[in-house]
């Protein structure tokens, strides 16, 4: 990262709440005064402009001064893995063109959320999966899962794919908000002391369900109810706003 803090957010699978979740920590942390500042290398499933891309939801989200195709450094039509999406396109990206792509707002800001497509596994470009990407990028990890049944085996499998490339694993967070029957799981209480136990890795909260209309205000209360962000100010070397007084 040239020097620059990043935080690259990944999941244990496509949907599982990584940009609602990045967007709230961004948001919360320049609520605080950090000059933080959100990259997607590649997103796919949606054309700039349509309003449901992950680069716009993040820019509302997180209410930066940027324009969408500045966070997203290549966007592609079809709901596929990027190396997919991108060869349907005729385009065939390197890890390179993403890496050079994403320089200038990589340098905008002083710590970076970088927010991949789907997990870890997936092929981004002919021969580089996001795990590549992140070990180009030397940066850690932090893991959004769902936090019901099933969760144990996809987030202890996502952190020994990691682990076994030399990427830091800051913590993960277990996500409340992708199913309404979550009271029906006796799991969810647990699965975050199993995961920590079998993977010695911090869970950093359960991120609440948001019905209705999720934006930038609530996300920061979200956040601030639910999650230890201390760890992910020290990864980023941010100070609370308090600090600077
Ligand atoms: N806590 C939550 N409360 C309510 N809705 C949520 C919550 N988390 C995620 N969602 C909804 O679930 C869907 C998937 O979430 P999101 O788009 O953040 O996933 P993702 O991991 O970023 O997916 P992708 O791999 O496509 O980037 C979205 O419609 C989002 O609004
Ligand atoms: C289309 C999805 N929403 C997502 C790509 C998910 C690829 C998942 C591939 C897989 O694991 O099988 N795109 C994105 O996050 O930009
Ligand atoms: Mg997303």
């Amino acid at each position: 990262m040239n020097g620059k803090q990043g935080l690259f957010v990944t999941g244990t699978d496509t949907g599982v709440g990584k940009t609602v979740i990045a967007g709230a920590l961004v948001a919360a942390l320049r609520a605080e005064g950090g000059n933080v500042g959100v990259w997607k290398p590649v997103q796919t499933g949606g054309l700039p402009g349509d309003g449901t891309t992950d680069a716009e939801l993040l820019l509302k989200y997180t209410g930066m001064d940027s324009y969408a195709e500045d966070i997203a450094s290549f966007t592609f039509e079809a709901p596929l893995a990027p190396m997919l999406a991108a060869k349907q396109a005729g385009l065939n990206i390197t890890l390179q063109d993403i890496l050079s792509a994403g320089e200038s707002i990589r340098n905008r800001y002083d710590s970076v959320f970088i927010e991949g497509a789907g997990g870890v596994a997936v092929p981004i470009t002919e021969d580089a999966s996001t795990a590549d990407l992140i070990a180009e990028l030397q940066t850690s990890v932090l893991i959004v899962a769902r936090s019901g049944l099933g969760t144990i085996n996809h987030t202890l499998l996502t952190m020994e794919y990691l682990e076994r490339r030399g990427i830091s694993i800051l913590g993960f967070i277990l996500n409340d908000g992708l199913s309404g029957e979550l009271c029906l799981d006796p799991s969810v209480e647990t699965n975050g002391r199993i995961i920590e136990q079998y993977s010695g890795i911090p869970c950093l909260g359960h991120f609440p369900e948001l019905a209705g209309e999720i934006d930038s205000k609530r996300l920061i209360h979200a956040v601030q109810a639910t999650i230890n962000l201390s760890p992910v100010r020290d990864a980023l070397t941010i100070r609370k706003m308090e600090e600077y007084r």
